[in-house]
């Protein structure tokens, strides 16, 4: 779960206004600014600094540009601050909160417009923080103390975890779930401003966040890990020194360190997850002495399946002590390679461990048929066309979308880079009964699919685009406007990018003529409650 912002800065000032400057220092900084001055677009840390300079203004950002004081952080590393919340950033996994105006602490005077970056904090909040890291107009600072509680927005009774604050994930626990979904929403409202490069009205009003069916115990994969107890030795028998063992530390990330914390239980993990993670994590500190270094270990849910099935593996299932009624029907998977099955609706989905799949079942209904109506029904305000016959599904993984769409459509082709999610893929269509012929699979990029869809009729035919991250490559966006198909679904975890390819394809879609792509439709999923991550559907649809 590491982000952009989970490595925090060297100790020691990183600025020339708070402390006298040797030659070395000189150099040490002028280092540190060159390596910080690469913010990588659409990264977290990019995300970030478009909030930054959104809340201090264009005048004071480009103000400090001229200057050339971006960097010249008015606070001491290590000084504690007190500072009022002011906004909540939109930055996904780490530092979710930003700022606030004031700050009374070892400034130097009179300082630049800085923002201060705490998590676990909410606007209108007054905390004490202690700064870490600086960055471009900005610091970062772990909470000590909230000094005055923004009481109508935190109610600490709703925080189901006990690590948490000091796990890096789940910060939204002290939320109402209403509120949450608020929050995710107005993430994609920014990103859609920030990154889409589209005028105001080219986007239409994003559409309320779908709410997860299940707020907690959803998360169907976890991954706690270690690393190798530091100086640990081998005695004479192999085994690590006791002291070493004692030190081991498994679970997750610690909060704005490079630390692992333990971690007896995750309470956004199913029931069965939780059940196993303690025997498994038992088990390791007893063979420890057989890891040479750390390493990161698989928790899959997975309903049961027969040993030997057609997707070819075999399925290791963790022993639970006496299953309870919730979990009796599923079991706890970590090989990488084992088969791990699932349901969604009426539809059954095998895949390895190892492989993708979304995390979270309870949403993934609501998400399939979300997508199936955006696609069957179009808004009655739109000219009715023929209803589309063709789908192609890309970035398919092991076939999610083709296979619960499937009754719709008379023909489907599915492209993905992973050869054993394609495997898969073609493995789900047979499972669930399609008819033979109805869905081709192809392993490679996506931009390699449209070879093979040219008997495909582009005005009834839907592309469904559902990337990594990183989102779409150029060449593929350049193939997809060459193509010309009338409706586009772009599925996405990282509503960044999402909105740099819409607006991409919109933008260059309509240059000239202007017969190109609208947006439709923007509507956050929730697919991760508790946490900062964001889910976003939107849906393209060309000119008539
Ligand atoms: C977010 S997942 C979506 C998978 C699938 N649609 C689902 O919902 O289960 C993105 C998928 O894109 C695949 N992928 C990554 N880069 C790709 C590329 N250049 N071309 C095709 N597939 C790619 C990954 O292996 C992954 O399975």
């Amino acid at each position: 779960m590491a982000s952009d912002n989970e490595i925090e800065g060297g100790p020691g000032p990183s600025t020339s206004t708070a402390v006298e400057s040797t030659g070395k220092k000189d150099k040490a900084n002028k280092k540190r600014k060159k390596k910080h001055a690469e913010i990588e677009p659409y990264s977290s840390d990019d995300v970030l600094w478009r909030d930054v300079t959104a809340l201090l203004g264009a005048e004071a950002t480009s103000e400090a540009a001229s200057k050339g004081t971006e960097w010249d952080a008015p606070i001491e590393w290590g000084a504690e601050v007190e500072v009022e919340m002011s906004e909540l950033a939109s930055n996904g996994k780490f530092f979710s909160m930003l700022l606030t105006g004031e700050c009374i602490g070892k400034l130097s005077e009179p300082h630049p417009p800085w923002v201060i970056v705490v998590p676990f904090v909410l606007p209108g909040e007054k905390v004490k923080a202690k700064i870490h890291r600086h960055s471009k107009l900005h610091s970062f600072g772990s909470l000590i103390e909230i000094l005055e509680p923004n009481t109508s927005l935190r109610d600490m009774t709703r925080v189901k975890c006990q690590y948490f604050g000091k796990c890096a994930g789940c910060q939204y626990q002290m939320l109402s779930y209403d509120h949450q979904l608020g929050v995710k929403r107005r993430v994609v409202v920014k990103a859609f401003q920030n990154f889409s490069n589209l005028a105001e009205g080219l986007v239409p009003e994003v559409l309320p966040a779908i709410a997860s069916p299940m707020q907690y115990n959803y998360r169907t994969k976890i991954t706690p890990h270690f690393d190798a107890p530091t100086g640990s030795r081998n005695d004479r028998k192999g085994k690590k020194k006791l002291k070493d063992v004692k030190e081991l530390r498994i679970g997750f990330n610690e909060h704005g360190r490079r630390s692992v914390m333990d971690i007896e239980e995750c309470p956004i993990a199913t029931p069965i997850l939780n059940e196993a993670l303690g025997p498994i994590i038992s088990n390791v500190r007893r063979n420890i002495h057989t890891y040479k270094r750390g390493a990161t270990l698989l928790l899959r849910d997975s309903l049961p399946i027969p040993t030997n099935t057609a997707n070819g593996a075999e399925n290791t299932e963790v022993a639970v002590d006496a299953p309870t009624a919730e979990t009796q029907t599923h079991i706890c998977v970590t090989d990488h390679k084992a088969t791990i099955r699932e349901a969604v609706g009426p539809m059954l989905f095998e895949y390895p461990a190892g492989s993708f799949f979304q995390n979270n079942n309870s949403v993934l209904v609501p998400l399939t048929s979300y997508v199936r109506e955006a696609i069957l029904n179009p808004p009655s305000s739109l000219p009715q066309t023929s209803p589309p016959t063709h789908l192609v599904d890309t970035y398919c993984g092991s076939g999610l979308f083709s296979i619960t769409l499937s009754p719709h459509f008379e023909k489907i082709a599915g492209v993905e880079i992973s050869e054993d999610s394609i495997r898969s893929a073609k493995h789900n269509a047979e499972l669930n009964n399609i008819p033979e012929g109805k869905c081709s699979f192809f392993a490679g990029k996506a931009e390699a699919i449209f070879d093979s869809v040219k008997d495909f009729p582009p005005d009834r035919t839907v592309v469904v685009i559902d990337p990594p991250r990183k989102g779409c490559d150029e060449k593929f966006i350049e193939q997809l406007l060459a193509f010309r198909p009338k409706t586009l679904v772009y599925v996405s975890c990282n509503v960044h990018t999402q909105a740099r390819d819409v607006g991409m394809i919109v933008e260059r879609s309509n240059a000239g003529v202007g017969n190109g792509y609208i947006v439709e439709s923007v509507r956050p999923f929730d697919l991760f409650p508790q946490t900062a991550h964001v889910e976003s559907v939107a849906v393209l649809r060309l000119r008539e």
